[in-house]
């Protein structure tokens, strides 16, 4: 049997750090959502017991370094299933590049996994195996928009942002989230408002969002990747309504309501950036199986 699983990446709408812990991992409060932009995931039954990683992407592990393969092992040994699985990832959401891609592969994998081997757990369980693999999959396990906070593991799900174009521009270099969060001092922090955001989506003002995005891991990036910076300044000055590095970076978005607009800045920025991609904003919860 075969399964197709859909595993689209996030945005950070905004991004705070409240505190350094002292298990190494950060306490944050942050808003995530899933854009358009998605890997898709084949899942074969195979007759060996074993999991098998296919990918024709070079930066992706095929081993038990891939957090699908990761998915899959924790998944198959706490319920004891005794069969194999082929998982085939084709690769859209760019790598190591602040969108979670490696993520939503876990998640998507420990969806369709549930399917698979009809293990019956609900999607609150599958969130909750999610944060053992990293900290963005429990987000993903859901998709949709949320806040989420503890490491990123605590997620509450909030309604979608109105609609609008999300164009990503992806420097070439990758970016370690370690390293990131590493090099960030936490007692010199900009907190952005992530309570205005909040209440800018739960009231549909577009223009309140925009006026509201912050991410305060962008500083600690541009000072080691200043092109990332450079990216930023360049979407603005096309005209994008609100630029804002996702995650650890080091891809930088830009929010954008008009189709005509929108097609600008993509050409603008694809003058000097190789990775530049238009989608919509998904925002809802969807059927992601
Ligand atoms: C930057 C974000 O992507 C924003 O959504 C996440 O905070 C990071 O999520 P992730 O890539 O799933 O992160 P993990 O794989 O759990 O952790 C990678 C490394 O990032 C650091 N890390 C991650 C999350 C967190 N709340 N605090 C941290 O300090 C830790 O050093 C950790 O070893
Ligand atoms: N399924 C996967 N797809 C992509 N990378 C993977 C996968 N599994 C493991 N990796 C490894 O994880 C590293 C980070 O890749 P990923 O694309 O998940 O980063 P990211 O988008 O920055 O994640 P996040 O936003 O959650 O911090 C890669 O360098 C790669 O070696």
């Amino acid at each position: 049997m075969k399964l197709l699983v859909k595993a689209p990446a996030k945005i950070n709408l905004s991004l705070d750090v409240l505190s350094k812990r002292a298990d190494g991992y950060h306490d944050v409060r942050m808003i995530m959502t899933t854009i358009d932009l998605a890997d898709r995931i084949e899942l074969t039954e195979l007759s060996e017991d074993r999991i098998e990683i296919v990918s024709h992407n070079r930066y992706v592990p095929d081993d038990q370094r891939n957090l699908a393969y990761q998915a899959a092992k924790l998944i198959k040994e706490r319920y004891r299933v005794d069969k194999g699985v082929s998982i085939a990832i084709e690769k859209t959401i760019p790598v190591a590049a602040g969108l979670a891609g490696g993520s939503s592969d876990a998640a998507a994998t420990l969806r369709g996994l549930n399917q698979l081997w009809k293990l019956g757990l609900s999607v609150d369980e599958l969130a909750e195996i999610g944060a053992e693999i990293g900290s963005d999959v429990s987000f993903c396990v859901y998709g949709g928009t949320a806040i989420a906070t503890g490491r990123g593991e605590r997620i509450e799900h909030i309604p979608a942002p109105p609609p609008c174009w999300v164009i990503l521009a992806k420097p070439k270099i990758g970016v370690s989230t370690a390293d990131v969060y590493r090099n960030l001092k936490v007692d010199r922090i900009q907190h952005p408002n992530v309570d205005d955001m909040i209440q800018s989506i739960r009231e549909g003002d577009y223009d309140g969002i925009c006026s509201s995005v912050g991410n305060v891991l962008e500083e600690v990036t541009f000072r080691m990747h200043p092109e990332v910076q450079h990216i930023k300044e360049q979407m603005k000055r096309f005209g994008a309504d609100a630029v804002l590095m996702s995650g650890s970076g080091p891809t930088v978005f830009g929010l954008v309501r008009y189709d005509s607009r929108m097609q600008r800045i993509y050409n603008g920025l694809k003058g000097f950036c190789e990775h530049v991609y238009a989608v919509r904003m998904l925002g809802e919860r969807e059927k992601l199986e």
